[in-house]
């Protein structure tokens, strides 16, 4: 029999995996899996939950929570020998890995009937100063907002806790002097924020990096370069509907190294989370996870 490791982050968005958990685990076992479950107690325990389910050779890791838990459990996986195919159950406040790879947000059941009915792909991930992430790294002001946001907010308000802190935000943002090397060409200037994308899927917009692909060995690097807050705001409102990549403060290309350096101080965000400070440098990690998709997914990504 295949054994599954459900790893759960109870805090995550408004707290509703627990409630499902007797049905969750029914239905993996229905299945055909023996499962068990560890609920995650506090920052970095999802990664030593996930690194232990590798060593007692678990076949599949369920990460359930935000973004942060599923690359908390990258982070435990990534550097192992033996890596379970991973599957995940959206239930965080942005939750755009999942989004990316077609498995419903906030119903916990459809998540796992989706998953059930699932294929694993091999996709890539990115490693920056020794750490993994599996959706997004970046810098620059704005991307601090994904966790300075309170816990507590977001379990209140949900994905309107980022737009009001976005908006708090604003005012405050300044460029940062940088030079960026990607794949042998160079940026130096003044910048707004940089990102560095493995999905399409990145803070609930959903047309930020058009052309990424989940398995090609490339990441998306988008670039906004220093503007004034109104231009800002009307690259923000381009990009919501995906009209962004050809305006000309922008730099929209695909990259499998980015080396970030920065003059000024700059935080690094990696899935949302804080990351340590930058300088660093991007490595593009070529189909190295298992993840389960949805069917539909799955087609796309064979057209
Ligand atoms: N029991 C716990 N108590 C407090 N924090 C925890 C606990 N377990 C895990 N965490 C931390 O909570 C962080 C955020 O969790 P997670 O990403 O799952 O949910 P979220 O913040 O609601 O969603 P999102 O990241 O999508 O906004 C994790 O990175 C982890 O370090």
């Amino acid at each position: 029999m295949k054994r599954a490791r459900i790893i759960y982050n109870p805090t995550s968005g408004r707290e509703l995996f627990k409630k499902n958990l007797p049905e969750v685990l029914q239905k993996f076992e229905q299945a055909g899996y023996e499962t068990s479950c560890h609920a995650t107690t506090c920052e970095g325990d999802a990664t030593k939950a996930a690194k232990a389910a590798c060593e007692r050779d678990f076949d599949l890791i369920v990460a359930a929570g935000g973004d942060g838990t599923i690359n908390e459990v990258v982070n435990g996986v990534a550097d192992q020998e033996n890596r379970p195919t991973l599957a995940v159950i959206p239930v965080g406040t942005t939750n755009d890995f999942a989004r990316a790879i077609g498995i419903p947000l906030n119903n916990v059941i459809q998540a796992v009937e989706v998953i059930l009915a699932g294929r694993p792909k091999k996709i890539d991930i990115g490693k920056v100063n020794d750490h993994y992430f599996i959706n997004i790294a970046g810098g620059g002001r704005l991307t601090e907002l994904t966790y300075e946001v309170p816990s507590k907010l977001k379990t209140m308000v949900g994905q309107l806790a980022y737009y009001l802190k976005g908006m708090e935000m604003l005012p405050s943002i300044r460029p940062a002097e940088v030079e960026i090397e990607y794949d042998g060409k160079l940026y130096e200037g003044e910048i707004m924020l940089f990102l560095v994308s493995l999905t399409n899927s990145v803070g609930g917009f959903e047309k930020l990096a058009p052309d990424s692909r989940l398995d090609d060995g490339m990441f998306d690097l988008l670039i906004l370069k220093k503007t004034n807050l109104a231009e800002f705001i009307r690259i923000a409102g381009l990009a919501l509907r995906g009209e962004h990549i050809n305006d000309e403060h922008l730099i929209y290309t695909k990259a499998n190294r980015v080396k970030v350096q920065n003059k000024d101080k700059m935080q690094l965000n990696l899935d949302g989370e804080y990351g340590g400070l930058l300088p660093g440098e991007f490595v593009n990690m070529y189909q190295h996870i298992d993840v389960i998709m949805s069917e539909e997914k799955v087609k796309q990504m064979e057209e």
